[in-house]
């Protein structure tokens, strides 16, 4: 026998006086999340200009904060949701909170949802290992939303990067309907696995395929491989199932813009919607590479205007379209369409 709850309960808030859940996550475009280190006052007096520019602004609590700044990034966190306008862009505001097991995780998440609690979108929750550390935070954020009478439900949305989550990442998308999605962390997920790795994200010169042995002895051509790719899929297999939004997530190598690049682009056609940006310049290389590719959106549109009920064959351009063809084409067209409702220039080019 399964211990699940029963189908009624799943939806029902989890302390008297919380908001309900969610039961279809906010449409919302969140090609990136953008980290602000928010003990640094220079850093955080900039995140309200971060905001016109990032689709999430999220104040990073958990590492990267040096210890004895734990306190003053928190009392950070709350100073950006009283001092800086996120609504009138749409930007969303997030806070990671330290881990479960940390002597902080009880402070942050306490501060953050009665002090800041209606300015909260979602709680990132790091190193989740199983469905019980999602059911013991939603217990708590409930508690707390309602103590501090918190209009709308904070969502949680969880790092996969030990090999236990990994693991369970079926059972964490699952858990609970606060769930808003989960992101990649392959810099703990590398030293959870003991890969040998030092870098954070991306591929590694070591890691690849090399050609058979040539019969005039010249070089081999080799080409490096995705060491994510395995972990990737099954995020977004899992979060797909469970109607939530997998995400990448850092790419430590500022400089390599090429690099953050690709790999941002190899989670977008994987079925990312997002990912995370470390830096200012990282922003505007996910909004290129997470806005879906203009020529394919046209490509798309076609495809759905030939092909009004979804169903038959066709022919456009060369290519056979049919009713899975016209999926594909409405996941890229729905997508386009909500980027275009932020950005007016993609919207003219989209032809919307
Ligand atoms: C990575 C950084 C430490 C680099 O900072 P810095 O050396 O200051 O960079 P620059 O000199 O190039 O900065 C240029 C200007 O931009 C401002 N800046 C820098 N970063 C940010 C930012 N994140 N948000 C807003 N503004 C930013 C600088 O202040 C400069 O301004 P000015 O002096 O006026 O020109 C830094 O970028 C940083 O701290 N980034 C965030 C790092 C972080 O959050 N790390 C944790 C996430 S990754 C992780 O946790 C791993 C994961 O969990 C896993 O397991 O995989
Ligand atoms: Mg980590």
């Amino acid at each position: 026998m399964s211990i699940s709850k029963p189908p009624r309960s799943f939806f029902k808030p989890l302390a008297i006086g919380a908001p309900a859940p969610f039961r279809e996550l906010p449409t919302r475009v969140e090609r990136m999340i953008h980290f602000v280190p928010p003990h640094i006052e220079k850093v955080r007096a900039k995140s309200g200009d971060i905001a016109k520019q990032a689709d999430v602004v999220l104040a990073n609590l958990e590492d990267a904060i040096p210890s004895d700044a734990k306190e003053a990034a928190r009392a950070g966190a709350l100073d950006m949701a009283e001092n800086i306008d996120f609504s009138s862009t749409g930007t969303g505001f997030w806070a990671r909170v330290n881990c479960l097991n940390s002597p902080w995780f009880l402070d942050d998440v306490t501060e953050l949802v009665t002090k800041a609690g209606n300015k909260l979108d979602v709680i990132m929750l790091p190193k989740v290992e199983g469905p019980w550390d999602i059911h013991y935070a939603d217990q708590l954020i409930a508690q707390l939303e309602a103590k501090a009478s918190i209009k709308r439900p904070i969502m949680l949305h969880a790092i996969l990067e030990t090999a236990e989550g990994v693991q369970n990442v079926e059972q964490i998308c699952l858990a609970s309907p606060r769930m808003h999605g989960i992101s990649l962390g392959p810099a703990d997920l590398a030293a959870s696995r003991a890969m040998k790795t030092t870098r954070v994200g991306g591929g590694h010169p070591f890691y690849k395929v090399i050609e058979d042995p040539r019969s005039d002895d010249a070089p081999r051509a080799a080409a490096q491989q995705d060491l994510w790719h395995y972990t990737v899929s099954k995020m977004v297999d899992a979060c797909c199932t469970a109607g939530i939004k997998p995400f990448y997530g850092p790419f430590a190598d500022i400089a390599d813009v090429e690099a953050c690049e690709q790999q941002f682009r190899n989670a977008f056609l994987m079925g990312c919607a997002g990912t995370w940006s470390l830096h200012p310049k990282q922003i505007d290389i996910a909004k290129r590479v997470f806005s879906p590719d203009v020529d394919e959106v046209l490509f798309a549109k076609k495809i759905l205007a030939a092909m009004p009920d979804g169903t038959g064959v066709h022919m456009i351009d060369g290519k056979m379209q049919d009713d899975a063809t016209w999926k594909q084409a409405k996941v890229m067209v729905d997508l386009a369409r909500q980027v275009a409702e932020k950005d007016p220039d993609l919207a003219s080019a989209y032809e919307f």
